[in-house]
């Protein structure tokens, strides 16, 4: 199966904030940050309002969207800006939930994956769950978009779990933005019904169920299929909450795919795979393997033997000079594994035994393949 380019610059996730700048007419500079599209190309280009609502439904791929249009017929029936957009690299929610937040490439926000080598460390910082010896505002030191728009001022708010309130995660990613702490649907979108009546405004809000259903049942599960009802209804009560001055947009971090265990590469099973590599990191669909020094080229050799069409097998340089992560700071290159392995098709790489919680997970993310790349960014 191909993989996708990430459509930075142009259409994808960090492209989202800056495109709801522009249409509440308060246009991020883009001399500080890349919100400017390539040469050439149009962007995403949004509807002007005095009043944002951006609602993030983690792991809703256009594509499975498209596919069981049925169960989600508001969602279905939206107007999408321009084609569907891309997640980053590695198509996950820490990083993408980073480049949403604050406009950039990975490459420069620095959260590269559900866990990534603490530099200097023979450690992996979870990015979701995040590490107390880890300061977020060191690991990703740009301004968020969110902070760029309070300055400019726009009222920005997230409204969230009230656990996720002053996580590692939200430090790096959402810092600047006012936290609303709503546990609850309803508290949801009374909350986001009251901040979004003030102007100019961007409220965003997040929903993490159906990523969660996707991960235990898998796409297309009946579990997942009813909790995709849910939150088309979700969608269709929030927008009926707000007034037609306040903008909705829908956009999604990832998608998904369900692991075939035909496909699945057991790293403890198979010792060839072990050889040279110091920590196995990133994610069950796209692997980031940190190697004894000089071992490189001999991992790269064993893992494109053993998984042969079933992934795609990359020295960190050759995914950089693909523009993979786009620009790659000095201080995030060491984060990045020496080897990237991006699985094709619905192959997988586990650890039963270092990472049994991930290795019975039927629904999985990570990698370039377009179920898992293409986002919806819909308006309403
Ligand atoms: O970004 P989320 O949905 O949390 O996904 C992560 O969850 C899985 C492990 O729990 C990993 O494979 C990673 O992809």
């Amino acid at each position: 199966m191909t993989l996708l380019e990430p459509e930075y610059g142009r259409r994808s996730l960090g492209d989202v904030v800056p495109a709801v700048a522009r249409a509440l007419g308060r246009p991020l500079d883009p001399g500080t940050a890349p919100d400017r599209g390539v040469a050439g190309a149009p962007g995403l280009v949004l509807p002007d309002a005095e009043a944002y609502v951006l609602f993030l439904v983690d792991g809703l791929g256009a594509r499975q969207l498209a596919r069981y249009e049925h169960a989600a017929p508001y969602l279905s029936s939206l107007r999408v800006v321009d084609a569907a957009a891309t997640a980053g690299v590695p198509s996950t929610t820490a990083t993408s939930l980073t480049s949403l937040g604050t406009g950039l490439t990975p490459g420069t926000h620095g959260v590269v994956g559900y866990s990534s080598r603490i530099p200097g460390t023979d450690r992996l910082l979870f990015a979701l769950g995040w590490d107390a010896a880890v300061d977020p505002r060191e690991w990703q030191p740009h301004p968020t978009t969110f902070t760029r728009l309070q300055t400019a001022g726009v009222t920005t708010t997230v409204v969230n779990k009230r656990e996720f309130e002053g996580s590692g995660l939200t430090e790096a990613a959402h810092r600047g933005a006012d936290f609303v702490g709503a546990d609850k649907v309803g508290e949801r979108i009374a909350a986001t019904q009251r901040v979004s009546a003030r102007t100019p405004s961007l409220t965003y809000l997040y929903d993490g169920d159906l990523d969660w259903t996707g991960h235990r049942h898998g796409v297309a599960s009946t579990a997942w299929l009813q909790q995709l009802a849910m939150i088309d209804s979700e969608a269709e009560q929030l927008r009926e909450s707000l007034p037609a001055s306040v903008r909705l947009l829908v956009v999604a971090d990832h998608g998904m795919v369900d692991a075939d265990p035909a496909q699945r590469f057991d790293v403890d099973a198979l010792p060839e795979l072990s050889a040279g590599v110091s920590l196995l990191g990133g994610e069950a669909r796209f692997r980031q393997l940190y190697c004894q020094r000089g071992a490189v080229d001999d991992v790269v050799a064993a893992w494109r033997g053993t998984l042969g069409d079933a992934a795609e097998v990359l020295t960190r340089e050759e995914a950089v000079a693909r523009g993979w992560f786009g620009p790659v700071s000095s201080t995030v290159v060491p984060r990045l594994g020496d080897v990237l392995v991006a699985c094709r098709d619905r192959a997988s790489v586990v650890s039963t035994v270092g990472w049994s919680h991930e290795s019975r997970l039927v629904g999985l993310h990570g990698s370039l393949t377009p179920d898992e790349m293409l986002i919806p960014v819909l308006i309403d």
